[in-house]
């Protein structure tokens, strides 16, 4: 097996096992075990790959072997969180749900949801603006927005409508389900049979609530669209498209597959981009200089008489490495999202047994002082303004193999229309109050889970002169 700490009989290496931001605890272990190393969980063999090197080599060069995921039997098996497209085995079901959103989120099409990002970036800058304590809860309702428009059609009516708040309460469930060590049922799959009247089985009570939830958030708005087919279809969505393609009717099969793959790109989409814009907030109000250096290049190449578009990225070397370094600095998903092998495998003499879950310690890739000198520093220059330095954070971050992330085009289209929009219309800048200004320094962020947010923190946002009237003119033009 890949070395790692000393294990027990029986119960492995449980209580050296994290409860918090595993990918720390498992980039300091990476300094002893190296690029590959084991982790034995009361029976479960997890493999760490603390390099890209050793995660290309498995997970992409190898991916008919590495490309499953792991059995969660609280979360997947009896929540139902399994029918998901991102928590399918590897297998025909996976293949037949992956093409539906693949062909729908490619590079080609990205540019038809251009304007409906910009829309909602000039919305959220200007609402930011007026109220700047609103920023998390605008962040979220703006790319929420975003994601449920091209994946039902459907337009939000609000922070509370339950078409954004029931998938935020899924995801939560499955963050808490997953916490290693909740839920014994995990460890000890045959409880999952015992009647639920036995004391101890409360688990399925939790269970059956967080099916519901997750039912309710991804069947209700596919009913909506179904039956508002003439408004759905009046913007590009993912639904309309599969159910326009089969010619207006889809097979009960092939509607709960739909159903399935939209609940996830709803999933995949929000807390990811959401974490990612809010990290670019923290990086601007920490670093000033930086902040004017990327206005300067932005007010050269767009002028002051129109407001940034997505297409302007291309002339604009030094923000695209602003996003690149947020996203190195701060990945959304420091662990990836943990593969799982279906056979036995060998590796440099390594033995890599069947079932083992793969994680990719993502933190560690983009943290690594050999490939990033000062790699807690927020340093864009380090790309030396090159796309193929950039492209190597992509690699890593949006993952690996067969199950890469499908979404990555159209979460850079949500990402540079808020950036380069902040960037034009405003300063964002840290609070006054010098202790919320302190804990920027330090912020925290959350370490359960598979996404990672930054805790709530606060800025102030200044207007940029006349950028700023240009965005109220065409905010009054939008109706929102
Ligand atoms: C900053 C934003 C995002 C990041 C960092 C991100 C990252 C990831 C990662 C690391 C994975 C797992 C890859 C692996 O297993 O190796 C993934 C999977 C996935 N992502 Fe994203 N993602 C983002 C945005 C999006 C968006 C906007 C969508 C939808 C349009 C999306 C849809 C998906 C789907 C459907 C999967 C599951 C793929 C599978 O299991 O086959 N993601 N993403």
């Amino acid at each position: 097996l890949p070395p790692g700490p000393r294990r027990l009989p029986i119960i492995g290496n449980v209580f050296q096992m994290p409860q918090t931001s595993p990918w720390l605890t498992f980039t300091k272990w990476a300094k002893t075990y190296g690029d590959i190393m084991h982790v034995d969980v009361v029976g479960k063999h997890m493999v760490v790959l603390n390099s890209a090197k050793v995660a290309r080599e498995l997970l992409d060069k190898r991916s008919l072997t590495y490309s499953d995921r792991p059995h969660f039997v609280m979360v997947g098996d009896l929540a139902g969180f399994s029918e998901l497209l991102v928590f399918q085995s590897y297998g025909e079901e996976w293949r037949k749900q992956r093409k539906l959103i693949a062909q729908e989120f490619t590079q080609a099409s990205a540019p038809r949801y251009y304007s409906l990002q910009e829309s909602q970036a000039r919305i959220l800058a200007w609402n930011i603006l007026r109220d700047p304590s609103s920023l998390f809860s605008q962040v979220r309702l703006r790319i929420g927005i975003n994601i449920i428009q091209v994946t039902y059609g459907y337009t939000v009516k609000g922070a509370e409508d339950p078409f954004i708040t029931g998938p935020l309460q899924s995801m939560q469930n499955f963050s808490e389900g997953t916490v290693p060590g909740s839920f014994l049922v995990d460890f000890i799959p045959a409880l999952k049979y015992v009647p639920n009247w036995m004391p101890g089985a409360g688990f399925f009570q939790k269970a059956k609530a967080w099916r519901q939830v997750l039912w309710d958030a991804s069947w209700a708005p596919y009913l909506w669209l179904k039956e508002n087919q003439n408004q759905a279809i009046s913007m590009p969505n993912l639904c309309a498209s599969v159910i326009s393609d089969a010619g207006g009717e889809l097979s009960r099969e092939e509607e709960t597959r739909l159903v399935w793959a939209a609940s996830t790109v709803m999933g995949g989409g929000l807390d990811s981009n959401m974490s990612t814009v809010l990290s670019f907030f923290l990086a601007m109000a920490l670093y000033p200089e930086i902040q004017s250096k990327a206005q300067a290049e932005v007010d050269a190449v767009v002028g002051f008489e129109r407001l940034p578009e997505i297409n302007d990225k291309t002339s604009l070397p030094y923000v695209r490495s602003i996003v690149t370094e947020v996203m190195r600095w701060r990945p959304a998903m420091p662990l990836g999202i943990p593969h799982a092998a279906n056979e036995d495998g060998l590796y440099n003499g390594l033995y890599i047994p069947k079932g083992s879950v793969m994680m990719a310690n993502v933190w560690n890739m983009l943290h690594d002082p050999k490939i990033y000198s000062n790699p807690s520093d927020f340093n864009p220059d380090r790309y030396k303004n090159l796309d193929s330095e950039m492209q190597k954070v992509f690699d890593v971050l949006f993952g690996f193999g067969r199950r890469a992330c499908p979404g990555f085009h159209f979460a850079e289209g949500t990402i540079f229309a808020i950036v380069l929009t902040l960037l034009a219309t405003c300063d964002i800048l840290p609070p006054t109050n010098e202790e919320a200004r302190a804990t920027l320094n330090n912020l925290p962020y959350t370490g359960v889970g598979i996404i990672s947010f930054p805790e709530n923190f606060e800025v102030r946002l200044k207007p940029r002169s006349s950028r700023a009237s240009l965005l109220a003119d065409v905010i009054e033009s939008l109706d929102c």
